[in-house]
């Protein structure tokens, strides 16, 4: 039997986790392939969170590597890598494959690509996509879905492919509202890292990093996964204990030198895409953004007439249109537009993205794109951005890059 691997195109407006659900239980699919009486397996972040509580929960640990003795020490690039590799050995009739390329370096793509071409000869791959040009190679038929999760086009993928793909457009261009970085005018260099080191137990993670992180200067912080570019953040936000006794100074004070936590996050602005799986409640776009004034999740007390006003401010920047609208009817790129506003509300110096267009469709990738680079024009706010995809249009300024060694990763700038 030939098997034809399929492919199925997303756009940010359909309901993921329902298509899922929907394939497994052989609804969705049940006009083009049966797949009943096959086995199924699927390959998503949702398998790997449920494999971590099944950690927690029942101590057992079916996922490990040679490094890694259980998926919840493993990086998010390791865990799908991993997850990837167990599924295989299972030996199923199907995979469906849920963005398999998200959180996975360049090196262990392109070994990914070659395993699954491998497995598509006899095994049916199931690959759903946001990105174009994420498809596998051994995809034979894309199926395009539409926001209400309708299939509305079966193509061949040699056609899908020829395609045009929608290209940015520039325009977006933002007022910022005034006097935004006044508190912080002064502070420089924002992080200065001395031969910071780090290692989990008995696993050297961080080598001697040395950087210095001046003002208004936009980077793009890269390593292969596992690499330590989580760690290296949690240390300069203040999550990791591993950060008491290291020589850095945040923000013009020492490190140890009686700051507190919340000293640090004040002068952060943090977003990575899971935070959104936070905000459950259909809270206001303006809640929303002042929450995030308070650093808080969701609004606990009545905002204050000048706080609705700050809000309102930034969200007349992004469009007049997000007035009096709920977070939970934007758009994902919407979403985490105003997830960004949120973060630079409270005028931070630093603005972190952590893998931002992760699960971004083709057009609000761009949108995203075009907002950061608004941001990084007027030169006012630092923006650290840690990602494993080159994003044509997305041009920073400087890298620093991870080298993974034998007594941990050493940094450079590229
Ligand atoms: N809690 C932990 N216990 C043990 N090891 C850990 C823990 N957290 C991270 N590690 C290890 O530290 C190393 C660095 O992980 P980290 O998440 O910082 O990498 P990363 O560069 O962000 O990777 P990715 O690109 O996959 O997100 C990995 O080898 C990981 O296994």
């Amino acid at each position: 039997m030939t098997i034809h691997s399929i492919g199925l195109y997303l756009s940010n407006a359909s309901n993921k986790n329902l298509i899922l659900e929907q394939i497994i239980s052989n609804k969705y699919l049940k006009d083009h392939i049966n797949l009943e009486s096959l086995k199924g397996l699927l390959h998503s972040t949702l398998t790997i969170n449920r494999f971590i509580e099944d950690e927690i929960r029942h101590d057992k640990f079916p996922i490990y590597t040679s490094e890694n003795k259980s998926l919840g020490s493993m990086s998010s690039g390791q865990q799908k890598k991993a997850l990837l590799d167990y599924l295989i050995l299972q030996r199923p009739d199907y995979i469906v494959l849920d963005d398999v390329y998200s959180n996975i370096d360049k090196a262990t793509q392109e070994s990914i690509t070659n395993t699954l071409s491998q497995l598509a000869e006899n095994t049916l791959l199931i690959q759903l996509f946001f990105r174009k040009r994420d498809m596998l190679p051994c995809i034979k038929t894309v199926y395009t879905v539409d926001e209400n999760n309708a299939i509305i086009d079966v193509q061949d993928a040699e056609v899908f492919k020829t395609k045009q793909t929608i290209s940015s457009t520039n325009q977006l261009t933002l007022n910022f509202p005034q006097g935004y970085d006044e508190t912080h005018a002064d502070i420089n260099p924002l992080v200065q890292l001395n031969s910071v080191s780090v290692e989990y137990i008995e696993k050297p993670v961080l080598n001697k990093i040395s950087w210095t992180i001046q003002k208004g200067e936009f980077w793009q912080l890269v390593g292969p996964n596992g690499s330590g570019k989580s760690t290296l953040l949690s240390i300069i936000i203040g999550d990791n204990p591993r950060g008491y006794g290291q020589d850095m100074v945040l923000f013009g004070k020492k490190k140890g030198s009686g700051e507190s936590i919340w000293d640090i996050k004040r002068q952060i602005g943090y977003f990575t895409p899971a935070m959104i799986q936070q905000f459950t409640r259909d809270d206001t776009v303006e809640n929303m953004i002042i929450s995030g004034l308070m650093d808080s999740v969701g609004l606990y007390c009545k905002p204050t007439d000048i706080q609705k006003d700050i809000a309102k401010k930034w969200i007349l920047m992004l469009s007049a249109s997000y007035c009096n609208k709920s977070f939970q009817s934007l758009s994902i790129g919407q979403q985490r537009m105003v997830m960004v506003v949120r973060a630079l509300v409270k005028h931070p110096p630093l603005l972190i993205l952590d893998e931002p267009t992760i699960e971004l469709d083709d057009e609000n990738s761009l949108l995203f794109i075009d907002m950061i680079n608004a941001i990084a024009k007027e030169k006012k706010i630092t923006i650290l951005y840690v990602s494993h995809r080159d994003e044509p249009g997305l041009k920073p300024d400087m890298v620093y890059e991870l080298i993974p060694g034998k007594n941990g990763s050493t940094g450079i700038v590229r």
